[in-house]
């Protein structure tokens, strides 16, 4: 799913009302009826409703459900921004059909009544904002913040920008939901803009599809479809070696579970093959946690050697792999012979990052997966989440590797400069043993010529949904890394079906 510049949802407007021979009134009380249907599926007529209007198109929507609701017989109160210029044409027309009077306010001083019943509407700045908010809009947004009622924003909440993240301390109004036109915005998948906006519905307009289709973006959500359609389906007739050979390397004395975490994710993906290079302390636990996989000894308590290079194996490297100075040499040999995708996470992104010059070395198309601390050991620090990801983006051009920018929202960047976002995962996958289960999910659908771009998608989005149902069933507190391998089989099923 793309992810549009409010300048492309502009122009998205634009083609819609031409292509369908509308007017933008019309599409305006699309979106206000969508809005109006969404509200009422959801709450009762004991609620009552305050509409907070500004002068734009925003607040046209606001006026257009506000009349909805009191033709439905909600109660309804629209409270509107005084302003010295005009309304846009559209809110006007709404305006003027509004069938209520309607308080302006032009400061802080008008009251809420404030019940657990009481929703307040947020119609003040839609995309439209330019610039941070002051003077009295702010005191405006100030005051309903302090209002507990239930908040709704529409299509953005007031003060948050969509193609950049607010700068510390400005006013925005903190929804609990917001129904947001078309597309999801930028701004709400960093966690700076995500905390405005509580749960984010889509509101479908009906927008044009020619121009969706054809307006290009390098931002991306992964959709559940795109999943289901490249999940690569099993025939009959295939045998093990059709599933690819995959090498997990890492494990050192006191961390084999991470190097058999990350095996056994590789074989719960489909993995044809999977093999574990680890230290000679780690033989009895592997063979007992992965009895599927095939161990080799690489030192006593340390990974010394990384020889077993056969061509033909797709290698994960890193989990508990440790950063001694042999391992590391190990390591560094291994980036100089190999020049096929390597999936490269955990000690083998810390070696990196004592060594810079290592990162040249990486083979085309390899795919590191750091999370924002470890990136920021390779890469520098940033000073937000979006700033980190455009770095994200242009070291991955730089190096021509993917960068799977571990966290809420997983990114990924890929060496096109194209970035996705990963819609999948929950908070109790923030848990040491998460990103092992990652490294062998990818390693095993690489293994599986999957294309590195579509093992890193199709990876972070099987975790991520596995970690959705662990966290179902088993709490978000209580489920483990061990607990999104064991649910990957149900993701399975539902792709399947
Ligand atoms: N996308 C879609 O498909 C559809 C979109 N629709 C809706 O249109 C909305 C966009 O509408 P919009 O362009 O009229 O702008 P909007 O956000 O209402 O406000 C801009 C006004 O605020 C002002 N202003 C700006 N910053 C300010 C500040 N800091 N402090 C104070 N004032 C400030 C600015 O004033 P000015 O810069 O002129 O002084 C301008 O007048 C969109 O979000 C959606 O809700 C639907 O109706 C139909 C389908
Ligand atoms: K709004």
């Amino acid at each position: 799913m793309k992810i549009f510049k409010k300048e492309q949802l502009r122009l998205c407007d634009e083609h819609t009302i031409k292509n369908r021979n509308l007017r933008s009134i019309d599409l305006m009380e699309v979106a206000a009826t969508n809005c109006y249907k969404w509200i009422t599926e959801r709450y009762t007529k004991d609620y009552s409703f305050y509409v907070v209007c500004g002068k734009g198109n925003n607040g046209g929507d606001g006026l257009a459900l506000a009349r909805m609701l009191v033709e439905g017989d909600y109660e309804v109160e629209v409270l509107m921004l005084q302003s010295k210029d005009d309304l846009t044409e559209d809110t006007q027309i709404n305006f003027d059909r509004f069938p209520k009077s309607v308080q302006f306010i032009d400061n802080d001083s008008f009251e809420i009544e404030n019940f657990n019943s009481t929703i307040l509407i947020d119609a003040l700045f839609g995309i439209g904002l330019n610039r941070s908010l002051d003077g009295i809009e702010k005191k405006i947004i100030d005051k309903i913040n302090q209002i507990s009622a239930i908040k709704i924003s529409i299509d953005i909440p007031s003060g948050l920008p969509s193609d950049e993240l607010p700068k510390e301390n400005q006013t925005i109004f903190k929804a609990d939901e917001t129904l947001t036109f078309g597309f999801i915005k930028r701004s709400f998948l960093h966690k700076e803009g995500a905390e405005y906006t509580g749960n984010v519905h889509i509101i479908d307009l009906d927008l044009d599809q020619d121009f969706v289709k054809n307006e290009a973006t390098d931002n991306f959500i992964i959709s559940n479809n795109y999943i289901k359609n490249n999940i690569r389906k099993r025939q009959k007739f295939e045998h093990k070696g059709d599933f690819g050979k995959a090498l997990l390397i890492g494990g050192s004395y006191g961390q084999v579970g991470s190097i058999a975490l990350s095996t056994n994710a590789a074989l719960r993906v489909g993995t044809g093959i999977v093999h574990t290079l680890a230290p000679e302390c780690g033989y009895q636990i592997l063979q007992t946690l992965a009895p599927e996989a095939i161990f080799h000894g690489a030192g006593q308590k340390i990974v010394e050697t990384i020889e077993l290079l056969v061509n033909d194996y797709t290698l994960g490297i890193g989990p508990g792999l440790g950063s001694d100075n042999i391992t590391k040499g190990a390591f560094e040999q291994l980036l100089k012979n190999e020049n096929k995708p390597l999936v490269l996470d955990a000690d083998a992104l810390n070696i990196i990052a004592t060594d810079k010059k290592l990162l040249k070395s990486i083979p085309e198309n390899s795919i590191l997966t750091p999370h924002p601390k470890e990136f920021e050991r390779i890469f520098g620090k940033t000073n937000s989440s979006l700033e980190q990801c455009e770095l994200a983006r242009k070291k991955a051009i730089e190096f021509k590797i993917h960068i799977v920018l571990k966290g809420h929202y997983t990114t990924i960047l890929t060496p096109l400069g194209i970035c996705y976002y990963n819609p999948t995962g929950n908070a109790g996958m923030a848990k040491g043993g998460s990103g092992d289960v990652l490294t062998g999910i990818i390693t095993g659908l690489l293994a599986q010529s999957y294309s590195p771009t579509d093992a890193a998608i199709i990876g972070c989005y099987l975790h991520g949904k596995a970690g959705d149902i662990a966290a179902l069933k088993k709490s978000q507190e209580a489920m483990t890394a061990q607990d999104i391998i064991n649910y990957l089989s149900e993701v399975f099923v539902t792709l399947n079906k």
